[in-house]
């Protein structure tokens, strides 16, 4: 029996659960269409809870397209179509009867560039719980400082946070963005390549971020960046034309890949 096998993670299958954590989400044979063009092709596997998941493979393989359907974003789209299962908790997020507030309040999603509102730091965090939750001003200060303490920005914000977001640097607004989704109390964090945008140092703190984090949320993260899955993810997805190839720990995947073209995408042969 191979490492994995013992370990219970079955590439490509992914039927049982892997026992590194009780799984958050179950992907089941996941079939998604742009208008036709069939994009992801029978996907399935478990994501762990409160583990980091990194999802990587060469460009237009389909890493940003799985991830934004864990929150349904292509259903403001028509002609957009996903078939199969997304359980979430033990429902199906797909199914058009689990409603969209109670998917945005468990699932939060921070994309490739910052994307501040044109507000004050503290209504970028405080403006997405009050559609949400009514607090009181007393309770709502505390909620936008333990999310911006949580995503590590406190410290560089506390006495600004009347001024305007859009004077923060690329790698603060990329915090105050995680800050923002945190805010919401989620139990799932997607990041779409949250750091493409950014320089080496704030690429450093946002990674330290994420390993802080997943103490507390399950996260799902596009990376172009392979040092990157490396360095901060517990198991890792190479994706290959819209399939999912390999699905291992992350160790595996970097030292010892079952599949060549695992390989030859991790070794820069090919992508
Ligand atoms: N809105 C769209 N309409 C039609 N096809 C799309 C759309 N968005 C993505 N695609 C196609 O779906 C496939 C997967 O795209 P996706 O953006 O998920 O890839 P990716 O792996 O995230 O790529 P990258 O690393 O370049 O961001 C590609 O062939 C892409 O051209």
């Amino acid at each position: 029996m191979t490492e994995s096998a013992a370990a219970g993670i079955h590439p490509q299958s992914a039927a049982t659960p892997a026992p590194i954590a009780p799984t958050k989400i179950k992907v089941r044979d996941l079939h998604f269409y742009y208008n036709g063009f069939h994009a992801l092709k029978g996907i399935s596997m478990d994501i762990p809870e409160k583990k980091v998941t990194a999802i990587i493979g060469p460009s237009g393989c389909g890493k940003s397209t799985l991830l934004r359907i864990f929150n349904r974003i292509y259903a403001i789209y028509p002609k957009l179509e996903a078939k199969g299962e997304i359980v979430l908790d033990g429902e199906n997020i797909l199914d058009t009867s689990y409603s969209m507030n109670r998917l945005r309040s468990k699932v939060g999603m921070v994309f490739q560039k910052p994307t501040p509102f044109p507000m004050t730091i503290f209504e970028n965090v405080a403006y997405g719980i009050r559609h949400h939750e009514k607090l009181s001003r007393a309770d709502m200060d505390i909620r936008v400082e333990q999310a911006l303490r949580s995503a590590a920005l406190w410290d560089e914000v506390k006495d600004k946070l009347k001024q305007s977001a859009l004077g923060l640097s690329g790698g603060q607004q990329q915090r105050l963005c995680i800050a923002r989704g945190i805010a919401l109390k989620p139990e799932v964090l997607l990041l779409d390549e949250p750091t493409s945008a950014l320089d080496p140092i704030a690429t450093g703190r946002i990674e330290q971020l994420v390993e802080e984090l997943k103490n507390e949320y399950t996260i799902v993260i596009v990376t172009h960046n392979m040092q990157q899955a490396a360095r901060c993810s517990d198991l890792t997805a190479f994706m290959y034309l819209g399939e999912l190839i390999e699905f291992d720990r992350t160790e595996q995947i970097f030292t010892k890949p079952g599949k060549k073209q695992t390989e030859d995408y991790i070794t820069g042969r090919f992508g």
